[in-house]
């Protein structure tokens, strides 16, 4: 699917209230939280558990989970690799979007692709784009199977699932790496308390 523009003849509109005063209302900065990794790696519960923590605190967040995404916006697109470019091209400027509005947003997709997630971290202001690779191993993830997927996927039933037979890029430059220490995963708590550390001490919890 193409990504060039195609209409012609269209004006940016600057609006009166810009992203600085909306940040100094909300009393945080917006930024993106891409949470990247395997089917049940976990990234939906530690989105959750991210956003509720934050909730708790005052401060205002959103979570764009890839699989609910499906159900609307991205219902139209399959896992072929040019799919799930477009996937994370449209949660990219989504994800844009709600940083411009000042929330802390957190995105959570499989983002197999290396040069997808790169084009959503260009898409942001420097260092309001963090991406954090859950690193689950796959006997764990596969062995989780919360939703039936991975055993489909090795009888062949799906075709192109990620990990079995189409591929995971592991990032190269993360800002964060989430993984189990000495064969133990960390609870959803503790890996959403190193998330929040994180955006406290970059600034993203406070005003700007
Ligand atoms: N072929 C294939 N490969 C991987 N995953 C598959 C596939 N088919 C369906 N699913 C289910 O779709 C969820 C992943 O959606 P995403 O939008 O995050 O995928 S991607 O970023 O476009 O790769 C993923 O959800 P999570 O388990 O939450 O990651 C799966 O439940
Ligand atoms: N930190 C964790 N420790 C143990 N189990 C977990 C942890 N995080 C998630 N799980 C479990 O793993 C399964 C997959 O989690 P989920 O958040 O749906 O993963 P993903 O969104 O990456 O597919 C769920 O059954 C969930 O309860």
């Amino acid at each position: 699917m193409s990504t060039l523009a195609k209409s012609a003849n269209i004006f940016w509109h600057e609006c009166p209230v810009g992203k600085l005063e909306r940040q100094k209302l909300l009393k945080q900065k917006g930024c993106v939280v891409w949470i990247t990794g395997l089917s049940g790696a976990g990234k939906s519960t530690l989105a959750c558990s991210v956003g509720r923590e934050l909730h708790n605190r005052g401060n205002l967040a959103y979570i764009l989970d890839g699989d609910n995404l499906r159900h609307g916006l991205n219902k139209d697109l399959g896992f072929k690799p040019e799919d799930r470019a477009e996937n994370i091209r449209r949660v990219g400027e989504v994800a844009k979007l709600f940083a411009e509005a000042g929330l802390i947003c957190i995105a959570c997709l499989i983002s197999p692709y290396r040069r997808d997630r790169d084009a959503c971290r260009a898409l942001l202001p420097d260092e309001s784009f963090i991406e954090v690779f859950l690193n689950m191993p796959l006997e764990v993830c596969e062995q989780r199977d919360a939703k039936g997927l991975y055993k489909l996927a090795r009888e062949g039933k799906i075709k192109g699932f990620t990990g079995i037979d189409d591929p995971y890029e592991p990032p190269l430059n993360c800002e964060m790496e989430i993984q189990q220490n000495d064969g133990i995963c960390p609870t959803p708590s503790a890996m959403a308390g190193q998330v929040i550390s994180y955006l406290e001490e970059k600034g993203f919890l406070q005003e700007p």
